[in-house]
């Protein structure tokens, strides 16, 4: 149980990646500022967290079961938070697909909807009534850098990630009115799970309905150069979990929050240019024109950014 002083933070899909780093990281504030609820449609997957979160668990952290999906999950979760006191509730379930949409069913992109952006709503909509009452709570929705601009063959996680911002950025108006705070994190990739499933349904895709020209700028163009971008700039979740620690002891959080600073100038075309053109101009030629140089540009970038180079001047 939480005692007084300690804020009661809830966070969705934590059997892995980011949501169990927040966990931990939060579950393990030296001062002890944090009672936190992790949660997990699969208990049974459960040993990671609990090994890294060490003595932690059953102090600062305990576990509920909880399927962002489901409508009676959701509700006998927060049913079971004593007296639905939520003061930090953390949107963090979420999941990943690739691939051109000719090869992907209605079912799938539904699917990813469902989770990302329902799956949010619906939390949303049972948490907010108890923080409303009190006038006070902390909403933070883990977006993508996804969110605010489309990456090809992305197109469906893209959009279910524009439908959270754009639900979000409405509801953050009504909410201020409630002393409630709403905050969005925008990371770009990172290494987790959401990396490795993505690869494996690739490797398992069979393209059924997609033309050869797209399977081809689709495993040929893209995907290579979406394993540099990741390996070049690709961040853990340990770094997500630190911005967003930072965002929830902010005085004044911000709304939006990019976690990797060399995504801002991408992000930043599409107001640089009320027409779209200078972004969707400059996504094709960094792909089809640039695609190859893009290998050599990161592999440059990385050893620029892991300090190698730096090192041994000294
Ligand atoms: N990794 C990346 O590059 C980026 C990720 N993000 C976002 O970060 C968030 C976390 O992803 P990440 O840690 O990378 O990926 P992981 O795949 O490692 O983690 C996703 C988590 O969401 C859970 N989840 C999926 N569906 C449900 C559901 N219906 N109910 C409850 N939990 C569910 C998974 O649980 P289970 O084990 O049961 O499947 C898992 O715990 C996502 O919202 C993702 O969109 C944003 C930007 C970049
Ligand atoms: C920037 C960029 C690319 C790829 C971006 C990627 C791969 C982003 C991944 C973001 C993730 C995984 C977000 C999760 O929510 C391209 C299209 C290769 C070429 C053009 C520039």
């Amino acid at each position: 149980m939480a005692n007084s002083g300690q804020k009661v933070v809830l966070i969705t899909g934590c059997s892995s990646g980011i949501g169990l780093r927040i966990a931990v990281t939060l579950a393990k504030d030296e001062k002890k500022r944090y009672h936190v609820i992790a949660t997990m449609r699969d208990l049974k997957k459960k040993d990671k967290l609990v090994e890294a979160a060490g003595d932690a668990y059953g102090k600062t952290l305990m576990l509920l079961p909880l399927d962002v999906c489901s409508d009676d999950s959701v509700k006998q979760c927060i049913n079971n938070v004593k007296d639905r006191h939520i003061d930090i509730f953390i949107n963090n379930a979420g999941v990943g697909l690739l691939g051109p949409v000719e090869s992907i069913s209605i079912e799938e992109m539904k699917r990813v909807f469902e989770t990302n952006f329902f799956g949010a709503v619906r939390m949303i909509k049972e948490v907010m009534p108890d923080m409303k009452k009190r006038r006070s709570g902390h909403i933070v929705v883990m977006s993508s850098v996804m969110g605010l601009q489309g990456v090809v063959f992305n197109d469906v996680y893209t959009a279910s990630k524009f439908a959270i911002e754009g639900f979000c950025e409405s509801m953050a108006v009504q909410l201020m009115k409630f002393n409630i705070r709403l905050s969005m994190i925008e990371p770009g990739p990172v290494h987790t799970e959401f990396e490795t499933k993505m690869m494996e349904d690739v490797a398992k895709m069979e393209y059924p309905g997609a033309d050869a020209d797209t399977i081809r700028y689709f495993k040929d163009v893209y995907l290579p150069s979406s394993i540099d971008i990741f390996e070049a700039m690709g961040q853990t979740p340990d770094d997500i979990a630190k911005c967003l620690k930072k965002v929830i002891e902010s005085n004044s959080p911000r709304f939006r929050n990019l976690t990797n600073s060399l995504y801002t100038p991408i992000v930043a075309l599409k107001y640089a240019d009320e027409t779209g053109g200078l972004s969707v101009n400059t996504f094709y030629n960094l792909l089809f024109n640039f695609g190859p140089l893009m290998h050599i540009t990161m592999s440059i970038l990385k050893c620029l950014t892991c300090s190698c180079l730096r090192r041994r001047t000294i």
